[in-house]
C-alpha cells in the first residue's frame, strides 16, 4: 500500500452528549476512490468536514500525506489542498454561476480577471455547463447547480501546480436527482478523477452512486468502522450490516425508523 494521503487513528468525536463517532481508524490512499455509506446520521458527513479540517476531532490524529494536522484549515498553511462538494451545492445565491465557480481564484490568488474568466469557462465546459456563466443558480436545476459545485471544486490555479486538489470530499452528490441527472454527475466524479489523477471519497446513500464511484468502501454505523472492502469483495460478503445496508431490508442489525420516527431493534 502507498502511503496515505489522509489517515485518521483513532477518532472520537461527539456533539453535546451524543457520541458520532468513536475511535475511527481510516485512510485515504492518493488514488483512492472512496465510497462512505451508512445510514442517517450516523456521522459521514462528519467525518468529510473532520478530514476537510472544518471540524476539530475531540480525540484522535489526523495525518495529511504524512504530517500531523494540527487545529483547524484556517488556522494554517495545509501542503495538501482538498476540495469539498457540499450536500446542498453551498452556491452562493447573489453570485453568478461563473463567479462561483472562480470564487477560489478571486479570492487566494493574483491571477487577472481574464484568466481567472478563462479558467472558469474551461470548468463549465468539464461538467457540460459551457455558456452559463453569467447565470444565477436559481435558474438552475438541482442536477446544474451539483455540477456547477463540481466545477468549482476543481477551479484551480493552473499556473500553481502545489494548487491542484489531490482530494476532492464529495458529500451526497447525487441526493435528490432522478436517475439520469445521477448518472451524468457520477460519470463526471469518474472522469473529473481520470483526467486529474486525485483521490476522492464520497458520501452516499444510493446503489447507482456507489456502484459507478465506489471501488472501496467503509460503512459507518453508530460511530464505529463495520465493514470495509473492495467493491467486489461488497458483492459477496455475508457481513450482515453491508448485506442489510445493500439491499435496503428493514430487518437486521442495523436498527431502523418506523413509520411514526420510533427507532425499532
Ligand atoms: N455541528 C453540529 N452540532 C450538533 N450536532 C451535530 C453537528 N453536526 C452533526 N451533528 C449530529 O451528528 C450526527 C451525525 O451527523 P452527520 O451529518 O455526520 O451524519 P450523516 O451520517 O452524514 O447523516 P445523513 O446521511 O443524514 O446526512 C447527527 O445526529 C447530527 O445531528
Amino acid at each position: 500500500m502507498p502511503e496515505p494521503l489522509v489517515e485518521l487513528r483513532g477518532i472520537s468525536k461527539a456533539f453535546g452528549n451524543q457520541r458520532v463517532l468513536d475511535n475511527i481508524d481510516l485512510c485515504i490512499y492518493p488514488d483512492d476512490a472512496l465510497a462512505i455509506l451508512g445510514p442517517s446520521g450516523t456521522g459521514k458527513s462528519t467525518v468529510l468536514r473532520l478530514i476537510a479540517g472544518l471540524l476539530e476531532p475531540d480525540s484522535g490524529e489526523i495525518y495529511i500525506a504524512g504530517e500531523r494536522r494540527q487545529g483547524l484549515l484556517q488556522d494554517g498553511h495545509h501542503h495538501v489542498r482538498m476540495s469539498m462538494v457540499f450536500q446542498q451545492s453551498a452556491l452562493f445565491d447573489s453570485l453568478t454561476v461563473g463567479e462561483n465557480v472562480g470564487f477560489y481564484l478571486y479570492h487566494h490568488t493574483r491571477l487577472p480577471e481574464a484568466r481567472i474568466r478563462e479558467i472558469v469557462s474551461e470548468k463549465l465546459a468539464m461538467v457540460g455547463l459551457s455558456g452559463m456563466e453569467d447565470l444565477y443558480p436559481a435558474q438552475l436545476s438541482g442536477g446544474m447547480r451539483k455540477r456547477v459545485s463540481l466545477a468549482r471544486a476543481i477551479a484551480d490555479n493552473p499556473d500553481d501546480t502545489e494548487d491542484d486538489p489531490r482530494l476532492l470530499l464529495y458529500d451526497e452528490p447525487t441526493a435528490g436527482l432522478d436517475p439520469i441527472a445521477s448518472t451524468v454527475v457520477e460519470q463526471l466524479i469518474r472522469d473529473l478523477k481520470e483526467r486529474t489523477g486525485h483521490a476522492y471519497a464520497i458520501v452516499t446513500h444510493q446503489n447507482s452512486t456507489i456502484e459507478r464511484t465506489g471501488d472501496r468502501l467503509i460503512l459507518l454505523y453508530q460511530g464505529r468502522i463495520c465493514w470495509q472492502g473492495s467493491r467486489a469483495e461488497a458483492k459477496t460478503t455475508d457481513n450482515p450490516y453491508l448485506r442489510q445496508f445493500l439491499t435496503g431490508d428493514v430487518t437486521g442489525p442495523i436498527r431502523v425508523l418506523d413509520q411514526v420516527g420510533t427507532a425499532t431493534l
